[in-house]
């Protein structure tokens, strides 16, 4: 049977049931290559690279979001509601906001707040809803950092819509314990939510948005392969 969404060129049985989700389609490349076996790629519409193969003996899919709501938005509801997907799991790069989180750091988004249009022109003005991840994946996450021996902060992060923001208050969301801001993850949980399937976003610091610090191009590959091996550990675990 041949199924194609507007932006996924895949048939219908080429994508598993699990996808981990980076932002850039040459993370979701190197993901693939890396870390999977018996790859085939399934998707290169736009450039969104999306991918298929093997970890430790489970099928995986690999595809890229693209930045920003807007765009993860697409390949969420294409891939939920298209292609069957049941767990998605957003594999990113964060920009670190508190004292306690510095470069390099895995940050588990227990919740995604937003400064985005999607909560308002869901529910409506006055009702504030709070994206949250579902927690099974969570707890396996967490589970699986412990086991590794990779440490990880667990906590709210900010899912923002512009990148260039210097009108925004982050002292005031830092008091109140944001951890850093991304671009995706609060549309990615509410469409989990809304689908009744699973979310979770696992993050990388690459950089502090306050301190100013950065990371090299070398320690980001590390930090990066120990939130991917996170993530995949995190895919293959059992309901
Ligand atoms: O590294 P990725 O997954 O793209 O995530 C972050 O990086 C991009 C901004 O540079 C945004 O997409 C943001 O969420
Ligand atoms: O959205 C993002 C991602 C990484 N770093 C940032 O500062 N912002």
């Amino acid at each position: 049977m041949i199924l194609m969404s507007t932006h996924i060129g895949a048939q219908a049985n080429e994508i598993a049931e699990v996808v981990l989700m980076p932002g850039d389609p040459l993370r979701a490349k190197y993901i693939a290559e890396t870390f999977l076996e018996d790859i085939h790629q399934y998707n290169t519409v736009r450039n969104a690279f999306g991918y298929t193969g093997s970890y430790k003996g489970h099928r995986v899919s690999i595809q890229a979001s693209g930045m920003g709501i807007p765009s993860i938005s697409i390949y969420a509801n294409e891939l939920i509601q298209f292609y069957g997907v049941k767990k998605l799991i957003r594999v990113g790069t964060c920009g670190g906001m508190g004292t306690d989180i510095h470069v390099r750091d895995v940050v588990i988004a227990q919740a995604a707040s937003t400064d985005s249009a999607i909560i308002n022109n869901t529910f409506g003005s006055g009702m504030y809803y709070a994206p949250t991840a579902d927690f099974k994946l969570l707890l396996a996450a967490h589970t699986a950092a412990q086991q590794q021996g990779i440490t990880v902060k667990v906590g709210n992060i900010l899912s923002e819509d512009r990148f260039y923001n210097d009108e925004i208050d982050r002292n005031k969301l830092i008091e109140y314990g944001i951890l850093g801001s991304e671009m995706e993850s609060a549309a990615l949980y509410m469409l989990a939510a809304k689908y009744h399937v699973q979310a979770l976003a696992i993050l990388t610091i690459s950089n502090h948005i306050i301190t100013g610090e950065e990371t090299t191009a070398e320690e980001r590959e590390k930090s990066f392969n120990e939130m991917i091996a996170l993530s995949l550990e995190t895919a293959i675990s059992a309901d």
